[in-house]
């Protein structure tokens, strides 16, 4: 194995950590090498094409995963070995030297009859097993261990499950229980879960079963799992015309139920298992070799070998790099944990809840040198042909005219809003005091009806009176219903709530909840960000929140608070602490902040902070420098420059991020954000948004992508 080591030189390089990162990752590179030599041998020795799509997967994957840990400029000066491995490969499987260990631990579980034992059998080409035709014949969990083509697979035999009912439901808990028991201290590589083609048909449903094993296991057995389909020579069914079906069509029909309830049981409607193809009848289709032949050409012991070894390699490989999630076929586990920098950089971009009390008082100061609206000479509004008249100048003096009034105008309503608000709150805390008789006649709003929401076509009634519709009673809270577009019908699709309130408890202080609940039969999820702000000393705040997210079948909850300091007038200094909580670990984290408003118009922002959890710890900070345009918050035009750091697990890795919104024209408003990391990923989003005619927007994307696609831009692009 070490003969394959890549040879670095080191160059005198004088920095011993620095050194042992690379011989780390020289080390690694050396034992995936290695790995894919064996791969590369085992792909030989079963007689399968490296050309199939499989192994290709399987070699992407690899090459991927090293990318990752091993880092691009290590794996380009050992590049050049990519067709080395392949001799090499080569060259050991032909001479037959060094001898290759390769072993894997196979689970199978199945309902009873099905050919579990069978199978075995036919993968060992001799009777290890008994089988029966009539009944049950497996009634303990059997060992048994072989050898095919030099590799070492040990199948663990188990009693056949009984279709499901109250009364077989002891004997199934009973025998999964004792083969949870029993591959406690040794779990098998791959699971194969077994079922009989020639009985699968639309009726089919054995849901319970199937929820039966992911309650034992649990759900992360599915990740594992090959779907074995015995008896896969049998008679094709006729269509409804006396023709026999298609056998792939029949295949993928029945594969694909079965899948269905799979992904069902894990809620992964993503979920791919890998499918086998079995026949063990004596007289099924033979080729020159003596190999089973399925009905499509397939040699199905050899297509097992294959997904066995990829299976197994990938896994290999995981531990090998120490990935915490798979790169197995599916993801190896259900439960993905929060990452550090990912948690951190939450954290540090801050909540939005205090954004209101700075429009706020960016709307009070008085330091405006607009003109007020009403103080305004009255403006004689043009009719369509009087404004075709106008010379084009004419016609841009008159519509800039307009556009300064608009604003002026929105400028007075936002504060006239704000001061209602003021005012009522105000009145409130006196009225507490001498009894609760304050009349809000004025603020009570009328019901108002939402516009209805875009639903997809579906089969139910076009009577429009059946659908759903959302009211605003009052101003304070906001609750409509969420469609599930996968849904199967409009009735069914809405399996969800989402609100919203923004309360003004008292003059200076706010509450803000957003949340969005959905609830189906199997699945419960919960998104939800809560939020109180207490305002003092002329803009100084407390904040504390509450967040609460599902994960799978996992609560992750953050508790965290916040407070800023107006020091000076143009100065902000804050901190902040987050804990987060994810079953039954935690993450706790802090961060320090300081605001300088440079006139009316740039502000800086620099924070600093880390996140630790899982015995590990991220550090980060990031400087922003903001540009409002000249009507902020009116026209919400802001342009921002953004540098970040992440430190984490020896690793440092620096970012820009860029991004400015305003407007193009008079009716053209643009997005632009942009960002890019120092591990050379990054992004570019595009968006416009206009109220001209839909061509004009058209041409606009066109052109903006061609742009891009001239200038050869990386990166995503999206534009709308
Ligand atoms: N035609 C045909 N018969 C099969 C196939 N697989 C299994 N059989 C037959 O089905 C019967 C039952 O097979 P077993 O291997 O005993 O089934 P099992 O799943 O181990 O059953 P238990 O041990 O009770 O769980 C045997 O007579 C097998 O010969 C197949 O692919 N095609
Ligand atoms: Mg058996």
């Amino acid at each position: 194995m070490d003969g394959h080591l890549p040879q670095h030189c080191n160059g005198g390089d004088s920095d011993q950590s620095h050194y042992k990162t690379r011989e780390k990752r020289a080390d690694r590179l050396a034992k995936i090498e290695s790995l894919q030599i064996k791969f590369l041998r085992l792909i030989r020795r079963i007689g399968q094409s490296l050309d199939n799509p499989l192994v290709g997967k399987v070699l992407y994957r690899l090459h991927l995963a090293t990318l990752i840990r091993v880092g691009e400029s290590e794996l380009k000066k050992s590049s050049f070995r990519n067709g080395v491995v392949r001799a090499i490969a080569t060259e050991e499987e032909a001479t037959g030297r060094p001898e290759l260990d390769f072993s894997f631990r196979v689970l199978v579980l199945g309902r009873t009859g099905v050919g579990k034992s069978a199978t075995i059998n036919s993968i060992f080409d001799q009777v290890k097993l008994v089988t029966d035709p009539f009944q049950p014949a497996t009634d303990e969990i059997e060992e048994v261990v072989g050898t095919v083509n030099g590799i070492r697979i040990s199948f663990i035999d188990t009693p056949g499950l009984l279709p499901s009912s109250p009364a077989n439901l002891r004997w199934n808990r009973k025998v999964l229980r004792s083969v949870k028991k029993f591959i406690r201290k040794n779990p098998p590589d791959i699971v194969l879960y077994f079922e009989r083609l020639d009985f699968i048909n639309i009726g089919y449903s054995d849901f319970p079963l199937l929820k039966l094993v992911t309650d034992i296991f649990g759900p992360a057995i599915w990740f594992n799992t090959i779907l074995v389909m015995t008896h896969s020579s049998a008679a094709l069914p006729e269509d409804g015309n006396g023709y026999v079906v298609d056998y792939e069509s029949f295949v993928t029909q029945c594969t694909n139920l079965v899948q269905h309830y799979i992904c069902g049981v894990v809620s992964n409607a993503k979920l791919e298992n890998p499918i086998l193809l079995v026949e063990n009848h004596s007289l099924c289709k033979k080729n020159t070799l003596g190999e089973k032949v399925l009905p499509n050409g397939q040699v199905w012991r050899s297509h097992f070998l294959l997904l066995c070894i990829c299976s197994k390699v990938l896994g290999d490989a995981n531990v090998l790099m120490k990935f915490q999630d798979g790169l197995q076929i599916g993801p190896a586990s259900g439960v993905r944990l929060p990452s550090l920098p990912h948690l951190l950089s939450n954290l540090l971009r801050g909540h939005s809840s205090s954004s209101k009390v700075e429009t706020d008082s960016e709307l009070n100061s008085d330091t405006d040198d607009d003109e007020d609206y009403d103080s305004l000479p009255p403006i004689r509004i043009l009719t369509k042909s009087q404004f075709e008249k106008l010379t084009k100048s004419q016609k841009d003096d008159y519509l800039d005219e307009l556009d300064y009034r608009e604003v002026l105008y929105l400028k007075k309503q936002l504060k006239a809003e704000s001061k209602k608000r003021r005012d009522y709150l105000n009145s409130k805390e006196a009225s507490v005091t001498n009894d609760d008789n304050y009349d809000n006649d004025d603020l009570a709003l009328e019901a108002v009806q939402l516009p209805d929401m875009a639903i997809p076509p579906s089969f139910d009634s076009d009577l429009p009176v059946h659908r759903y519709r959302c009211l605003v009673l009052n101003d304070q809270w906001l609750a409509r219903p969420v469609l599930d577009p996968q849904g199967w019908d409009h009735d069914v699709g809405f399996d969800g709530i989402s609100m919203e309130t923004n309360l003004d408890i008292r003059k200076d202080l706010q509450a803000t909840v957003v949340g969005q609940v959905s609830k189906e039969k199997q699945d419960f999820s919960i998104q939800s960000e809560c939020a109180a702000i207490y305002t003092y000393l002329k803009g100084s705040t407390v904040s504390a929140g509450f967040d609460v997210q599902t994960a799978g079948r996992d609560l992750i909850c953050t508790v965290h608070g916040e407070t800023e300091l107006k020091n000076y007038k143009c100065n902000t200094t804050g901190c902040g602490i987050s804990v987060t909580s994810f079953g039954n670990k935690f993450f706790v984290g802090g961060k320090v902040e300081d605001a300088i408003n440079v006139g009316k118009k740039l502000k800086l922002v620099l924070n600093g902070g880390c996140m630790g959890g899982l015995g590990q710890v991220a550090y980060g900070g990031s400087i922003t420098a903001s540009l409002r345009g000249r009507h902020y918050p009116v026209r919400n035009d802001i342009t921002s420059l953004t540098m970040t750091f992440v430190s984490f697990d020896k690793e440092n890795v620096i970012g820009g991020n860029f991004s400015s919104e305003f407007r193009l024209s008079r009716d053209t408003r643009m997005s632009v954000s942009a960002n890019l990391n120092s591990r050379k990923m990054g992004q570019l989003l595009i968006r416009t948004s206009s109220s001209e005619r839909m061509e004009i927007g058209l041409i606009a994307v066109a052109s903006i992508i061609r742009a891009l696609l001239r200038s050869r831009g990386t990166g995503d692009l999206s534009a709308e």
